[in-house]
């Protein structure tokens, strides 16, 4: 069973289209955690195209739940917020400036001592940290060098493969999950994850701490509501 934090980015494209606040992002993070989300997720970008660096200040001051910050630990804006808000994880993405989205993981044998010196900053203010990477048992054998507590395997490429082969789409990430147990470094995933190939994923994952989703999840939630979104998303990441 993975535990579900929701990544409320999406809303907070829909209420910057029009410059006010509809939809209230705070009060839908809150009504994610009545509906039973284990977890929030933002990725803040510089362009705070989405998620502004002032609603994760007033998210931890809110939620009851883990709130995951993801992002470019690069930007010294973002280190800092993650230091002033001191979120229950912090994950570490290699995001280059302009992106539209993330879109591979970091290369933990070349940013080795980098990765090391930021994991410390973090792991010793009590913030429990993840590196996104791609599910490759080298990046991961490496990550754990860094000292941090967890991996998050990037999905985006499972999720792709799903439609034509699962079996081939698992594959990898399957390896990199033992790699991951061998060592002793937790595992969560994320990125295009959907009601469609969360189960599988979870099911063929052994030890799969966490998933943050939230693109296909805010979608779906437009055609059946929130709350019937989530139990169904819970439901998928308990199969
Ligand atoms: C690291 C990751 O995979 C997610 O955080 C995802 O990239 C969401 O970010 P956007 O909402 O900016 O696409
Ligand atoms: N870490 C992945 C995440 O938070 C959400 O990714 P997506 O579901 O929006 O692709």
């Amino acid at each position: 069973m993975a535990r579900l934090s929701v990544n409320i980015n999406k809303i907070a494209t829909l209420r910057n289209s029009r410059g006010g606040n509809n939809p209230d992002v705070l009060q839908a993070a809150l009504a994610c955690e009545r509906f039973g989300a284990q977890g929030i997720t933002v990725h803040p970008r510089p362009d705070e195209r989405h998620i502004r660096y002032q609603d994760v200040y007033d998210l931890k001051s809110a939620l009851t739940t883990e709130l995951n910050i993801e992002g470019n630990c690069r930007e010294e804006k973002f280190v800092r917020l993650v230091l002033d808000t001191q979120p229950a994880q912090v994950t570490l993405v290699p995001d280059e400036p302009g992106q539209i989205t993330s879109n591979h993981g970091w290369d933990t044998i070349k940013h080795s001592t980098y990765l090391h010196d930021i994991c410390a900053l973090f792991k010793g203010e009590g913030i429990r940290v993840s590196i996104f990477v791609d599910p490759h048992p080298e990046m991961i054998a490496a990550a754990a060098e860094t000292g941090t507590d967890r991996v998050e395997l990037y999905t985006e490429g499972y999720a792709k493969e799903f439609l034509n082969d699962p079996a081939k789409a698992i594959a990898l990430y399957a390896e990199a999950a033992k790699v991951a147990q061998q060592i002793g470094v937790g595992l969560n995933a994320g990125h295009d994850l959907d009601l469609h190939n969360l189960p599988y994923f979870v099911q063929h994952i052994p030890g799969l701490l966490e998933v943050s989703i939230g693109h296909a999840l805010i979608s779906d939630a437009l055609y059946l509501g929130l709350e019937e979104t989530i139990k169904r998303y819970l439901a998928a990441s308990s199969s």
